[in-house]
């Protein structure tokens, strides 16, 4: 391995490749640079060739079609001798490190790690723009969909004004899965891990953490404004229940977990804010986004100008992801074989995060109560008392439930709002909860698309 880069010599024949890792994504992006390399050479310009592999353990039996030579278990090294890295590790570190050391050493480098992006994707850029390298990761929002280079390029002239999607593959299955064939949470999640969907710890899909990180992205291109993790709402789809779904589907609705940052006036005078967030959705069953089926992903975006779009594909999967991969590769590698500037990325604007407190939406309620005159009086008068207007309200009377021995008969109530101010729906449920007549509030779901 020589430690010169030929990136530094000028319209080089060759660009030397290094790959990190190969898991799901990583060992097909090493499958395509092999098999494709004559047609990757002429879209380029230049042959990209495939120096080393990264990996943890040099004795695991590894794909046949990719020759054991390449395999190393020193990144450090491999990094060093590159024009061009791809790092498919996951995890903040060694990728950091890996990917710093990358930079510093005047290599680009593609990345499908929204978790270290999220986290740390303003200092690596300033890194990238400070040595005239490229950072791409086209990979780490939405899988194979390209969304982020639409955002950043293609729409760099309009004012972008709400991003609402489904980006997690893993999640999406699940609920699809639930809704359409009644699997249980537990199978449907086996699934798709075996379909190598979800994450290495796929607590972070089933928590909303992996959406949150690629909402965080998308805001943050969107709206030309750095937002952290931390400013992201983010709940997960552990709470959903069977029961849910079917409720979901008796009314017409189905669930799905979505992203959304989206710009919030705060007064008349043109303050606004943008408000990043991820949870379970209630959508109409005809809602463009209700048709998503299995691990795909879909985005829609609302500009001033370009008014909506929607991107479709998808989101999760080591051989569609690997698309975005070498999308990316071939972008940056082009760059080097013309010559010119990187691309920079404009997230150091200024508009406020705002909590979610400040969104309007509307929430569904289920409610089980004590079959009793006065109740949805008591219930409606909460409801007026926080200025939340009610739009259809179902109630369902169940007998006693003899097996606990119970005489009283109960009724399951289930309240859609108008769109209201999150913190005076969350401020109603609250006050409702503590209602004596309440038994209990079985399910808080935000409806959107109604
Ligand atoms: N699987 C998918 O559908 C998608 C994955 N991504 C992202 O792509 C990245 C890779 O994902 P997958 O391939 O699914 O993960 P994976 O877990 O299948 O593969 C990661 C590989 O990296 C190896 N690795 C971890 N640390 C290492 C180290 N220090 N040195 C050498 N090898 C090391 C692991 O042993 C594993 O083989 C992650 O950042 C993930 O979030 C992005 C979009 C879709
Ligand atoms: N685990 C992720 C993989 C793609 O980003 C998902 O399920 O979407
Ligand atoms: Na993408």
């Amino acid at each position: 391995m020589t430690e010169l880069n030929s990136a530094t010599s000028p319209n080089p024949d060759t660009l030397k490749v290094a790959l990190l890792g190969c898991g799901n994504v990583g060992s097909q992006v090493a499958r395509i640079l092999l098999r494709d390399a004559d047609s990757l050479a002429a879209r380029t310009g230049a042959r990209l060739e495939l120096i080393g592999i990264a990996v943890r353990d040099l004795e695991l039996a590894r794909d046949p079609a990719i020759p054991a030579a390449l395999f190393t278990d020193d990144a450090r090294a491999l990094v060093r001798s590159a024009d061009l890295v791809i790092e498919l590790l996951g995890g903040i570190e060694p990728a950091r490190e890996l990917i710093r050391s990358a930079l510093e050493h005047g290599a680009s480098v593609v990345s499908g790690n929204k978790a270290l992006l999220a986290a740390e994707g303003p200092a690596l850029y300033e890194l990238a723009d400070a040595t005239g390298v490229q950072l791409s990761y086209e990979a780490a929002v939405a899988g194979a969909i390209p969304i982020l280079r639409p955002i950043r390029d293609s729409l760099a002239g309009d004012k972008i004004t709400r991003v609402l999607g489904i980006v997690n593959g893993t999640t999406n299955y699940i609920l699809d899965q639930m809704d359409s064939t009644g699997a249980d949470f537990e199978s449907a999640l086996a699934e798709a891990q075996r379909l190598g969907y979800a994450e290495a710890d796929p607590t972070a899909d089933v928590d909303g953490h992996d959406a949150a990180a690629k909402a965080a992205i998308l805001a943050s291109l969107s709206f030309h404004t750095r937002f952290a993790l931390e400013n992201v709402h983010c709940e997960g789809i552990r709470t959903i229940s069977a029961a849910d779904i079917e409720a979901a589907r008796a009314s017409g609705l189905v669930i799905k977990l979505l992203a959304i940052a989206e710009k919030v006036e705060l007064d008349g005078a043109g303050q606004a804010g943008v408000n990043v967030r991820v949870h379970p959705t209630l959508l109409p069953r005809e809602h463009p986004l209700a048709s998503v089926r299995g691990a795909f992903n879909a985005v829609f975006v609302e500009a001033e100008y370009a008014g909506e779009l929607m991107f479709y594909g998808q989101g999760a999967g080591g051989l569609a992801t690997a698309s975005a991969v070498l999308g990316d590769l071939v972008s940056a590698a082009r760059r080097i074989v013309l010559g010119g500037p990187g691309r920079t990325e404009t997230t150091k604007g200024s508009v406020p995060a705002l909590g979610i407190d400040a969104v309007q939406t509307s929430y569904s309620i289920g409610l089980e109560v004590a079959d009793q005159p006065g109740v949805l009086a008591k219930v409606a008068q909460i409801f007026a008392a926080h200025g939340v207007s009610i739009e259809t309200m179902r109630q369902t009377i169940h007998p006693a439930a003899e097996a606990t021995g119970s005489t009283a008969r109960y009724a399951e109530l289930r309240i859609v709002t108008h769109r209201a101010i999150e913190s005076a729906l969350a401020a109603t449920v609250a006050q409702i909860r503590d209602l004596d007549v309440i038994t209990s509030v079985t399910s808080v779901l935000r409806v959107e698309g109604v």
